[in-house]
């Protein structure tokens, strides 16, 4: 179903009543955020987002007056309650779905419910069983408008899949692949493609603990060679942390910011940084405020 486009805005429901309620931010903005200075407008910049599902005669709220900035360059993380709502707001971004109120601006122009401006990755990789590894990585450049010739686009995935560790698997088919495997191919297809944005939505929730703390490093390495802007949406606290110059986190549903926390540590990251008080003292408090909101959850 579609998210209500028409619906009028309730009494009470302005902006003041919801502005996103940011919490106190841990630290200054540490010095490794990159510098967007104040003529460079963020990628990404969510207004006062409100949204809700209709079924029948009945009304879901499910975000809240949601309000978030990607600075260029920055990779920021969102974690918050089980159906809080964070899908919801990808799907928005994306343009799949309109808000009842708010907008989405990119690079500072309003592109709320347009699509194709973004590149995403789901928690599944989602590659197509039919094409080869190496097709289904240039897959986003083909469907792209301003796409390179296919030779050239072709030299470029075949570098990176050697990269990442794929090569000599260019012409296997996903099935062939473990789910690690399948996932970097799926991120470089997002990395690929020719949207500035990218959006993971829990791209190693699926994957064992191991292979998923490879992933980490992995996507560490790549991200800091390449410095997209990124929000990544997980459950896992010490991955927001380790993975993000900063973290939101979103109270139960309807969705609104709860808090925002900078993540202070310099890149390229090390995995020891796990280890260190700073980083202890954050997952410490993001792990309270999460289970301030279940217990909220289970009281309401
Ligand atoms: N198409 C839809 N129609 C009706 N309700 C929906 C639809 N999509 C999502 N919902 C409901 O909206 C709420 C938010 O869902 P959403 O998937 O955005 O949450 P989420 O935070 O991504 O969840 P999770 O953490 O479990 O992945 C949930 O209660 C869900 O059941």
């Amino acid at each position: 179903m579609n998210l209500q486009q028409d619906e009028q805005v309730q009494p009470g429901r302005g902006a003041s009543v919801m502005e996103p309620t940011h919490g106190e931010k841990l630290h200054p903005a540490p010095p490794n955020r990159p510098a967007s200075p104040a003529s460079i407008p963020p990628a990404l910049d969510v207004v006062d987002v409100h949204a809700s599902f209709r079924e029948r005669r009945s009304k879901l709220p499910v975000l809240n007056g949601l309000s978030l900035t990607v600075e260029q360059g920055e990779f920021v993380a969102i974690v918050g309650p089980s159906g809080c709502g964070k899908s919801t707001l990808f799907h928005i971004i994306g343009g799949l779905l309109k808000p009842e109120e708010g907008q989405v601006l990119m690079n500072g122009h309003d592109v709320t419910g347009q699509r194709g401006k973004i590149s995403y990755m789901p928690q599944q990789p989602a590659l197509f069983p039919w094409r080869t590894i190496e097709d289904n990585v240039l897959l986003a450049g083909e469907v792209a408008s301003s796409a390179p010739p296919r030779a050239e686009a072709l030299a470029e995935a075949r570098k990176w899949l050697s990269s990442v560790g794929l090569a000599g698997f260019e012409q296997a088919y996903p099935h062939m692949l473990s789910g690690g495997m399948q996932q970097r191919a799926a991120f470089l297809r997002a990395l690929l493609s020719p949207q500035e944005l990218m959006l993971l939505d829990e791209p190693f929730s699926a994957l064992d603990a191991l292979t998923r703390s490879d992933m980490q490093r992995w996507l560490l390495d790549i991200w800091e060679q390449n410095r997209r802007s990124v929000l990544f949406i997980t459950h896992n606290i010490e991955e927001a942390l380790l993975l993000a110059d900063r973290v939101y986190v979103l109270s139960n549903r309807p969705a609104t910011v709860l808090h925002e926390v900078h993540v202070p540590f310099d890149r390229p990251r090390r995995e020891e940084i796990t280890e260190e008080s700073a980083f202890l003292e954050r997952k410490r408090q993001i792990a309270q405020w999460m289970r301030e909101e279940q217990q909220k959850a289970r009281l309401s």
